[in-house]
């Protein structure tokens, strides 16, 4: 079992043909370093997944974790919930990530009733449950799979139930979108990529992670059946919004 974490270099060095991004071993192995460099937030978001849970889940209910990749969201609600408090179930595509994750869950909070999962969210057979997670993963489906997805997983929340979905988005408006873009690679040149790193993985992305806009997010919510949407977090172009089932 190795459980080092590594400072993302996946990108430092010139490449002559950009593979698509994937959620290789490569990139298990530097995670937790790359997520934090690189989405806006991203440790603001899991502080207040414990604190959206604490306020909205009733005592002993189900949450889901979807693409949770090392387990952070289930980690942040072990960090302030006690074990009765829920069950969660991650759900990962990528092995590399759950037999990470495991790992990492089993020792940082054994006495919370957490599973990983090793599947895909598109073809899961949900039970009804208090909250669901997508933490930066619905941005990794085909477009033509998103609606689908929401339209189960609003199916699957019980009546109160919440689901947090944070994304990558894109502005419809070109000049808003270049500014928050040009932006954006400030952030990470300040966190330390070069410019060839910021660009090696712009390319590596194409296609793989295709952002909606913020309207386009709360369309497809409003769709499925859920009666209020709110966009409680933005940092650049990187946004969570929280939707409500009556
Ligand atoms: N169809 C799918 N089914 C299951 N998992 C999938 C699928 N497609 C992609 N994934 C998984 O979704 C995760 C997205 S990362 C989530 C971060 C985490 N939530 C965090 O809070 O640390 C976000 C990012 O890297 O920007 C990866 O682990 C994929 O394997
Ligand atoms: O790095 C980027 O450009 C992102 O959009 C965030 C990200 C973080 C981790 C894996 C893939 C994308």
């Amino acid at each position: 079992m190795s459980s080092a974490s590594y400072r993302d270099a996946v990108f430092t060095t010139p490449l002559d043909r950009i593979a698509s991004f994937s959620f290789d071993e490569q990139v298990v192995a530097c995670f937790p370093d790359m997520i934090r460099r690189s989405v806006p937030g991203y440790g603001q978001i899991l502080g207040m997944l414990g604190v959206i849970a604490e306020r909205h889940l009733r005592h002993g209910a189900h949450v889901y974790d979807l693409g949770c990749s090392l387990g952070a969201v289930g980690l942040a609600l072990a960090g302030r919930l006690p074990p009765d408090a829920f069950t969660l179930t991650g759900v990962d595509l990528s092995p590399a990530m759950v037999e990470r994750a495991r790992s990492t869950l089993a020792e940082e909070c054994p006495g919370h009733h957490i599973e990983i999962v090793e599947g895909d969210i598109r073809h899961l057979d949900y039970r009804p449950s208090g909250m669901i997670v997508l933490n930066f993963t619905l941005q990794f489906l085909a477009p033509g799979d998103r609606d689908a997805v929401i339209a189960t997983l609003f199916e699957a929340l019980e009546p109160g139930g919440v689901l947090v979905l944070s994304e990558k988005i894109v502005a419809a408006d070109e000049q808003e979108n270049a500014w928050l873009v040009e932006r954006y690679h400030d952030f990470k040149r300040a966190n330390g990529y070069s410019d060839l790193e910021i660009s090696q993985k712009r390319t590596a992305l194409e296609n793989v992670l295709v952002p909606d806009t913020l309207d386009a997010h709360h369309a497809r919510l409003s769709r499925a059946g859920f009666s209020r949407v709110t966009t409680w977090f933005q940092y650049l172009n990187f946004a969570s919004m929280i939707a409500f089932k009556e």
